[in-house]
């Protein structure tokens, strides 16, 4: 018997639930007017036509009809990229850690405290992650407190934590919150913030979620909104290229110069050469 692949007619990790995944495509390209931040998310349904690992990694498994089943490795529920080297979802178990490994990750931020599953702390130590985990109440049952949303945030803004996997229980409520968090960071419009949180949690999304991310006060984190830093950055590296292209030109007429004279150099006039052509005043 050849190998067939069941990737395509299985859309969903076992023991995973189907309506954990969004139903259709989330393109959220053009919500933001900052171009440097349009990102292109590809949720869970979609995920695996787009999976760069789904040829490169494939593994093998055996079934007990004795057919040898080519499987690519599956996102964990509800998984998705953030931005580059971002990503969010549910709690991975265990037939999610050949993708995982895949990421070559270097951070988890797990947004909830309970027994690992299996073979987790064993994945986790072997590629050397380092795991951040935070104690965060169901978001239904209390409000994020305001010191460990900094916390959280420091971690999964920081690029040199990067590739980073943040995710919860389902990847709905905190990850939503802390995604939302994140995006108002970056300065996205509260209506794309909203519509990605109820992508990702519908048809669970919480009032008390909206309403935190609604709220969000950014002066919480104690930072400056990325979006404007990044503005002001590529205001001054404008103005840099600018100074360093004149001193470029200010240096090349400088180098220039004597050469200029040389050529243009009237001959000594007290030269009395044979051969002169011309009669000197
Ligand atoms: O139906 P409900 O509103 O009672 O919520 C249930 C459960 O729903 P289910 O029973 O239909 O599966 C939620 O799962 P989903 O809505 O994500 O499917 C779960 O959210 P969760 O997974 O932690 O959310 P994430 O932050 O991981 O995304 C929530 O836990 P808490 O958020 O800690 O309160 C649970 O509440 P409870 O039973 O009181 O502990």
């Amino acid at each position: 018997m050849g190998d067939f692949n069941i990737v395509s007619g299985q859309p969903q990790a076992a023991g995973a639930s189907y309506k954990d995944a969004p139903k259709s495509p989330v393109q959220l390209d053009g919500y933001n007017n900052d171009t440097s931040q349009v990102l292109s998310l590809v949720p869970y349904g979609n995920y695996l036509s787009a999976n760069p690992f789904q040829e490169s990694q494939s593994c093998t498994k055996n079934v007990n009809l004795g057919h040898t089943i080519s499987m690519a490795p599956q996102p964990p529920t509800n998984f998705s990229k953030v931005s580059e080297g971002l990503y969010r979802s549910g709690y991975p178990q265990k037939q999610d850690y050949p993708f995982l490994q895949s990421l070559k990750l270097k951070t988890i931020v797990t947004l909830v405290t309970k027994d690992l599953p299996e073979g987790y702390q064993e994945f986790i130590q072997s590629n050397r992650i380092t795991h951040r985990v935070f104690d965060m109440a169901g978001t239904k049952k209390e409000d994020i407190p305001v010191d460990m949303m900094r916390a959280i945030h420091a971690v999964v803004s920081n690029p040199r934590n990067y590739p980073l996997l943040v995710h919860c229980n389902h990847g709905k409520h905190r990850t939503g919150c802390v995604v939302g968090v994140l995006r108002k960071y970056h300065q996205w419009d509260l209506k794309c913030i909203i519509d990605e949180y109820k992508a990702f949690a519908e048809p669970k999304a919480r009032e008390t979620d909206l309403k935190y991310l609604t709220d969000f006060d950014l002066a919480s984190l104690g930072r400056q909104p990325q979006a404007v830093v990044l503005r002001g950055t590529a205001l001054l590296g404008t103005i840099g290229r600018f100074f360093r292209l004149a001193f470029l030109v200010v240096l090349t007429m400088l180098i220039l110069h004597p050469l200029t004279k040389f050529k243009i150099k009237e001959p000594d006039r007290k030269s009395d050469e044979p051969g002169r052509d011309f009669p000197f005043p």
